[in-house]
């Protein structure tokens, strides 16, 4: 079995729904530190689980320097649904995602 780690910072701002009073119902931003693990027992052509650029292009460059509300559409954009999010937009190879909001905030999603 290959695993492979992605490393991101994507910078951008979102707004929290919640069903009681926070600060975090205000638009705000954060610069979300992400990683992203995927694996397979083979490897790809080009001798690859899948290529770090690709993971990039996918993830950052959807999020990044953006408002996450408005990519995540209905879901509420927490560090737990981003970390879903993201598993789910690069398909089965990626099982767990790792989002770090603040130096003492991480969530992480795995699949089971
Ligand atoms: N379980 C979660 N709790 C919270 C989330 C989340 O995604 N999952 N997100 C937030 C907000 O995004 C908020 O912006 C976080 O605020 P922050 O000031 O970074 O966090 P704290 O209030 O814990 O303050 P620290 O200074 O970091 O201790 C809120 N909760
Ligand atoms: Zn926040």
């Amino acid at each position: 079995m290959f695993t492979v780690v992605k490393k991101l910072e994507i910078s951008a701002s979102h707004q929290l729904k919640l069903t009681y009073k926070s600060k975090c119902q205000n638009l705000h931003g954060h610069n979300w530190i992400v990683h992203i693990y995927a694996r397979s027992a083979e490897l790809d052509e080009n001798g690859m689980v899948i290529d770090f650029g690709h993971i990039k292009e996918a993830i950052h460059g959807r999020l990044d320097h953006k408002h996450v509300n408005d990519i995540m559409g209905d879901i509420n954009p927490t560090a737990e649904n981003m970390a879903k999010w993201i598993a789910d937009e690069l398909g089965e190879k990626c099982f767990k995602v790792v989002v770090q909001e603040s130096e003492g905030n991480v969530a992480i999603y795995e699949r089971d």
